[in-house]
């Protein structure tokens, strides 16, 4: 039995750009998936994913032939819920050259879904780096990032960037640029997180921003500029000016806005942050709906974040500076 965890994420910035080639920077958590994977005789592969719940069910899934789930739904929705497993132990078989090799997988995470921390990342390195290890193959936290990029990819049909994947497995403040992927130097962060109990759907809310930037020339700008901000965060996140930062948050906030994937919690949740007096606020991942990040040294903004409508969970997240790990 092998069991690997890996840590979700926050964006400064560039979440939605870095699809189309800008810089973004990423920083891991202190908020972890762990995958337990157990090699089977056969070439079947059982999965628990007991925090899954996909607007209100929670499943427990057998891909082995002929099983069905334990919950009534369809089996599109559940394929949708354990797809990044799937595409996780793929790639896990690929590196391992055991294209029979079956496995008992359990998630356990406390990253909440579809929320912008980052959780299907973690599972899905977690998972590559356990059921490899499982099999007596160690890759480097290079490969293992790159085969979960490779994984994001085919679940979520052709649309991904390495930034999620290559943060969670290397853990810290990362850049990523295309295909360019390095770690950075960061100052001590005071992230706040607000978490409005939603979920955006990645694939769609990428797509959203796609049909937006094809059909308008300042859409295109849009995404552009955030590139722009990116590139001078970097400066101001080495020079340590953490009120210079919060401006450039605030500022990239204001484009995702503008490109159609904050919401009204999301953007409730961001100004009750500014009036309480964080540094900056702004939504995180592919939003439509779950986190918005916060920086703010004192409790004033955890503390209003609780009392805002719409907010379900606010915590303070440390940055966490290991990636994947064996547990
Ligand atoms: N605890 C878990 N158990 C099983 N599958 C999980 C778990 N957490 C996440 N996943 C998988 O990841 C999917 C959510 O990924 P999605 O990319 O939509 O959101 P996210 O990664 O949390 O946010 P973002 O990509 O915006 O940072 C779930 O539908 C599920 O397939
Ligand atoms: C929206 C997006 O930029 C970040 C999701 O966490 C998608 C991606 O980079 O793959
Ligand atoms: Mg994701």
């Amino acid at each position: 039995m092998t069991v690997s965890s890996a840590p979700g994420k926050v964006y400064l910035f560039g979440e939605h750009a870095v699809v189309y080639g800008e810089p973004a920077v990423p920083c891991a958590i202190e908020r972890r998936a762990s995958v337990t994977v157990e090699a089977r005789d056969d070439d079947r592969l059982r999965v628990h994913a007991k925090d899954l719940s996909i607007d209100g069910f929670t499943v427990e899934y057998s891909s082995e032939t002929n099983a069905t789930p334990d919950v009534n739904v369809s089996e599109s929705l559940v394929r949708a819920g354990v797809g990044y497993i799937d595409a996780a132990i793929e790639q896990a078989r690929d590196a391992t050259d055991t294209p029979d090799a079956g496995f008992d997988i359990t998630v356990e995470s406390n990253i909440p879904l579809g929320a912008g921390l980052g959780s299907s990342a973690a599972v899905t390195v977690a998972a590559i780096d356990a059921a490899t290890r499982e099999l007596g193959v160690t890759l480097s936290s290079d490969e293992i990032a790159d085969r979960a990029y490779k994984a994001e990819l085919a679940v979520q049909d052709g649309e991904a960037s390495r930034a999620d994947t290559y943060c969670c497995a290397t853990g810290g403040a990362v850049r990523v640029e295309g295909d360019d992927c390095r770690s950075i130097e960061a100052p001590d962060l005071p992230i706040v997180v607000g978490f409005d109990g939603g979920a955006g759907d990645t694939g769609k809310l990428v797509a959203g921003v796609r049909a937006l930037r094809d059909e308008y020339d300042f859409a295109a700008e849009t995404v552009e500029n955030i590139g722009d901000i990116v590139r001078q965060g970097e400066q101001v996140l080495a020079d340590g000016d953490l009120d210079e930062l919060g401006k450039l948050m605030n500022f990239n906030h204001g484009l995702l806005e503008a490109l159609g994937v904050s919401s009204r919690s999301l953007d409730n949740m961001v100004w009750a942050a500014r009036d309480a007096g964080a540094m900056g606020a702004k939504l995180t991942g592919a939003g439509g709906g779950g986190c918005i990040v916060a920086l703010d040294p004192t409790d004033e903004t955890k503390t209003a974040l609780r009392f805002t409508p719409g907010c379900e969970d606010a915590f303070r997240a440390e940055l966490d500076t290991e990636g994947v790990r064996v547990e």
